[in-house]
């Protein structure tokens, strides 16, 4: 996700510094006229406004307040924006490891895959520093599609988890119709069709559905970050989490949180999260 984010600001003439863990995924943009810093301390202080894209709480909590990480780098007068989708817990740690340093943080998790990430048709989901959001906006505006300004830190996060958690869920029963349909003999690439027709329609349908028919799973979202398993945290768990705190009942989500647990269990991390689909599929003796 951060590849294509940074490559849509280099395209339209932003000076653009990268680093990331594995140096060589930095190659393509170095190429295309990106500068490279050896560490996201170095980015920090090289930059006004610092993007981070992680894979989860735990590395956006290291790059961010680890050894070299960006907090080092931070200072007056500049901002850093996480992307990444964490909990409510890891932004506000976040938040305040870079407010101690007088620099402004936004939080702005992204809703869009992989696909939308190259299109610049991200919807952001910001919170934080207001005058952090109006300085960086045009450049989320180069980015996606959309933005949301959520108020205080955290509300990001929480929108993003919740908005994942209806994905989830949504991916689970979806996979669970295919099955059904192929069992009592309807052909299920036709189902397909006819979901993209009716009000049930959604775009992760019509995109997803004629893979999963064939059962592939082409990478877009990989199911590991579905399943998260640092920290015991995961976006389906982590809204849990969330819905628990508030005594909210989500036992639809936590049906389908077995499923993708199931799914990462048969090795299935890296795949697409509509691998989801094999879960049910050992269960039920399918293996077409
Ligand atoms: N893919 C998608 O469709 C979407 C993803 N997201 C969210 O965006 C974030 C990134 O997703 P995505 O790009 O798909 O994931 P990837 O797995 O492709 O990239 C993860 C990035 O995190 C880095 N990273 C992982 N662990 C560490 C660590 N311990 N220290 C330093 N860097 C680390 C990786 O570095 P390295 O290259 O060295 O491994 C890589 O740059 C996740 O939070 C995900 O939930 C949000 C919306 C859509
Ligand atoms: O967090 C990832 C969400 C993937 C998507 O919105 O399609």
């Amino acid at each position: 996700m951060g590849s294509p984010m940074a490559l849509n600001l280099i395209k339209v003439g932003c000076d653009v510094i990268v680093w990331n863990r594995t140096k060589s995924k930095c190659d393509p943009l170095i190429s295309l006229g990106a500068k490279y810093s050896s560490s996201p301390e170095e980015v920090a202080a090289n930059c006004d406004v610092t993007f981070a894209m992680l894979a989860d709480p735990e590395s956006a909590i290291d790059v961010t307040c680890g050894k070299n990480g960006a907090v080092s780098g931070m200072g007056p007068g500049k901002g850093y924006v996480d992307v990444s989708t964490v909990d409510v817990a890891t932004s506000k740690l976040i938040n305040e490891h870079i407010k101690a340093r007088g620099a402004l943080f936004l939080e702005a998790p992204v809703s869009g895959s992989k696909k939308l990430a190259e299109d610049g048709q991200l919807i952001f989901l910001t919170a934080g520093d207001r005058s952090l959001y109006e300085l960086v906006s045009p450049l989320l505006d180069i980015l996606g599609k959309s933005r949301f300004y959520l108020g205080k830190v955290g509300n990001g996060a929480a929108m993003k988890l919740v908005v994942n958690m209806i994905m989830g869920s949504m991916m689970a029963s979806f996979s669970e119709g295919i099955l059904l349909s192929k069992k009592v003999g309807l052909d299920p690439s036709v189902l397909v069709e006819v979901v993209s027709q009716g009000a049930i329609s959604a775009p992760m349908y019509s995109l997803k559905g004629p893979s999963m028919v064939k059962s592939q799973y082409p990478t877009a979202f990989p199911l590991k970050h579905q399943q998260k398993k640092l920290m015991l945290t995961q976006d389906l768990r982590l809204a849990l989490g969330l819905a628990e705190s508030v005594s909210q009942s989500t036992p639809i989500a936590a049906a389908a949180n077995e499923l993708y647990k199931v799914a990462k269990s048969y090795g299935l991390s890296d795949e697409d999260f509509s691998a989801v689909i094999e879960a049910l599929k050992a269960k039920s003796q399918d293996t077409a």
